[in-house]
């Protein structure tokens, strides 16, 4: 049976940034100020331990000023917010990420809400989700669902227009701004969710296969057309014979029996959300910069 390629995202984040950290070597032999990202994490959740020391790595290979907030898990709001206050009025600081989730004590919302909207590289505050959904060009947009529209046009080609995106999951960190951006693309989306009564069905419509529910292996080869183009956003930590192992939202070997391409999990959409947060910071840089992006 014919099998799916499989995309490199490790191979697409690193030429990502690569790019970058030849712009920034640019600002440094210019003798600039060279940009800066504030990455914040409260409490210590192990796999976002594993992120946040992979963001830094990245942030070093690019020649980003990285710098990491570790908070005490019993870290109070008002503390919280008075540490984003000072990152929004720090020149240095271009961007700031809040590793999610919070602590259950923290309102996840009302800390993504502070964080001053041209810093926003996750862009998770209200008033980038808006200017994506209106398609202003200076929105700072989520780094995931960019890595996915990139992926995707990796294997198909930079013209996406008229073909049907079925994005799998509603989140406000990937779902929903995955539907905005493939739209922007002129996809024809659509959305399933837990509720939606024939998931498969509507998934084995689609030319680009978005998973990202956070179940592991959920979407098996009967969600899937044969010569699919298949994004699985999904990373779980699992145990198989005693060791750990990450799998995605999708079943890979089944599916790859069928699809015409599809990334692995890890080196699939992971790498690429990292490399995305650096290229929003460097938009970032350029907006407070005052310059036109
Ligand atoms: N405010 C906020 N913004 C985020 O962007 C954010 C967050 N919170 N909370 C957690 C999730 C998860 N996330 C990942 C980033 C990189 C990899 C990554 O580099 N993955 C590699 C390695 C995975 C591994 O070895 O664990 C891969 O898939 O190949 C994975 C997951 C960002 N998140
Ligand atoms: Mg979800």
């Amino acid at each position: 049976m014919e099998t799916a390629a499989i995309i490199n995202g490790k191979e697409v984040a690193d030429s990502l940034v690569a790019s970058i950290a030849t712009q920034v070597a640019q600002l440094e032999a210019e003798g600039k100020r060279l940009p800066g990202l504030a990455v914040v994490m409260v409490g210590d959740n192990p796999a976002s331990d594993v992120y946040v020391r992979n963001k830094t790595r990245r942030c070093q290979q690019a020649g980003i000023l990285g710098q990491e907030f570790r908070l005490d898990e019993a870290t109070t709001e008002a503390d919280l917010l008075g540490l984003v206050d000072r990152l929004n009025d720090d020149p240095g600081v271009d961007g700031i990420l809040v590793q999610l989730p919070l602590p259950a004590h923290l309102d996840e919302q009302r800390v993504l809400n502070r964080i001053a909207v041209a810093k926003d590289v996750d862009g998770f505050h209200p008033n980038n989700v808006g200017k994506l959904s209106l398609g202003d060009a200076t929105a700072l947009v989520p780094c995931t669902p960019q890595g996915c529209v990139t992926l995707a046009q990796s294997e198909l080609g930079a013209d996406l227009s008229g073909k049907h995106v079925v994005i799998v999951g509603r989140s406000n960190i990937v779902g929903k701004p995955a539907a905005q951006l493939f739209l922007a693309q002129h996809c024809s989306v659509t959305v399933v969710h837990s509720r939606s009564a024939n998931g498969a069905e509507l998934a084995r419509q689609a030319d680009i296969l978005v998973v990202a529910v956070g179940r592991p292996e959920m979407v098996g080869p009967d969600w899937v057309k044969p010569g699919a183009v298949v994004i699985d956003v999904g990373i779980n930590r699992t145990e198989r014979d005693g060791k750990a192992k990450l799998v995605g939202d999708v079943a890979f070997g089944p599916v790859a029996q069928l699809a015409a391409a599809i990334t692995p999990v890890p080196g699939g959409v992971g790498p690429m959300t990292i490399a995305y947060l650096l290229e929003n910071t460097m938009k970032a840089y350029a907006m407070n910069q005052g310059q036109q992006v």
